[in-house]
């Protein structure tokens, strides 16, 4: 690949500080700046040869079409759904993401969402907090013996089947594009989704945000599935989708969500959250002191390859988003 010029890149939201030192380090002028509402952005995103982010900063269109010199977006992380790869792809720009950086972190809080619901002890917390001592409100069930179905088997999904199986949980799941075999060899029996959802005990989502995933989970499919099914949403908010989560809390199909990610960020939307039977992060999957220490070094290394001319790694094309 020919080499890049990069002489300067924006941080818009908090990345590990091992990345700003590896583009100093390799000559690359850095600066952060948080929290920049979109025409702050626009203003500021002429004078820089590449931008990193995360999830929080919307890279749309106006922002892209703005950025003249704007030869890269790092994202310092997975999901590119805040980046309209289109219109950078359109713009010759570079989209690259660090997508392994944090997959245990984001299992390990799936498989704690897991245990919470099994055992209510986010409610138990807070009750215990409020001065009480209640027993019996919080009689949970255990995971052992318990199926769980796993949306999604990419590289979360089959993380967090291997630690689910080692609580004596059955794993089944579906995924159009891991191959049988493979999730076989992780302990995971792929069948239909018509299959899957009366089987499932919990059910837990891994997939991408893209047309065929949005409201993956539905009045309809929840009918489909065990009264009083629990669910649990690491990936991406709307694959659930949270009017029918409301209704299916309601009527006692659904029998508790643990939430990490939502449609909107922070939700204005409080039924959700502050329904019993809800515990929630304010996206929280990848918000280890490894996982940040993995993306940020990831992304800087990838933008300083592109720099010397070696082989793109993580770039990002529209057709991994679904579209
Ligand atoms: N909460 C967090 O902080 C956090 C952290 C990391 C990743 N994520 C999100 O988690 C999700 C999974 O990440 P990953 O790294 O495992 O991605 P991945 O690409 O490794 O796996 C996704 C899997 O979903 C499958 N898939 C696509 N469409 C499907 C469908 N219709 N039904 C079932 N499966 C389908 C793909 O074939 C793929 O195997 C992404 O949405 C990512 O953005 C969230
Ligand atoms: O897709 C991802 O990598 C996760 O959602 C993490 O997002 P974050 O980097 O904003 O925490």
């Amino acid at each position: 690949m020919a080499p890049i010029s990069i002489k300067s890149v924006l941080i818009s939201e908090s990345v590990d500080p091992r990345c700003r030192a590896i583009l100093e380090e390799n000559g690359i002028r850095v600066t952060e700046k948080q929290n920049m509402k979109k025409d702050e952005l626009i203003a500021e995103i002429k004078d820089y040869d590449g931008l990193v982010v995360r999830s929080a900063t919307k890279v749309t269109a106006d922002i892209i079409n703005a950025a003249d010199n704007l030869k890269i977006i790092g994202r310092a992380g997975t999901g590119v759904d805040n980046v309209d790869v289109d219109a950078a792809t359109k713009k010759g720009i570079i989209v690259m993401n660090t997508p392994s950086g944090n997959t245990i972190s984001a299992a390990e809080l799936t498989c704690a969402l897991l245990m919470s619901l099994s055992r209510n002890v986010p409610q138990a917390a807070m009750s215990m907090k409020q001065g009480n001592w209640d027993r019996k409100k919080f009689m949970g069930a255990e995971l052992f013996g318990k199926v769980l179905g796993i949306v999604g088997l990419g590289r979360i999904g089959k993380e967090v089947a291997s630690r689910m199986q080692s609580f004596g949980m059955r794993t089944i799941g579906y995924d159009p594009i891991t191959p049988p075999e493979v999730s076989a060899s992780w302990g995971v029996e792929q069948m239909s989704l018509e299959q899957l959802w009366p089987q499932c005990d919990y059910i837990t989502v891994h997939t991408p945000l893209m047309p065929s995933t949005v409201g993956l989970l539905n009045d309809e499919t929840f009918a489909k599935c065990k009264k009083g099914v629990k669910v649990v949403n690491c990936a991406r908010g709307g694959i659930i989708d949270e009017a029918a989560l409301v209704r299916a809390l309601e009527s006692g199909q659904c029998g508790g969500a643990g939430l990490d990610v939502f449609v909107e960020e922070p939700p204005k939307e409080r039924s959700l959250i502050n329904h019993p039977n809800v515990i929630s992060c304010p996206h929280l999957g990848a918000s280890t002191k490894e996982a940040q220490a993995r993306c940020g070094e990831d992304i800087a290394l990838q933008i300083v390859d592109m720099v010397q001319g070696k082989k793109l790694v993580g770039a990002v094309s529209s057709t991994q988003q679904g579209k």
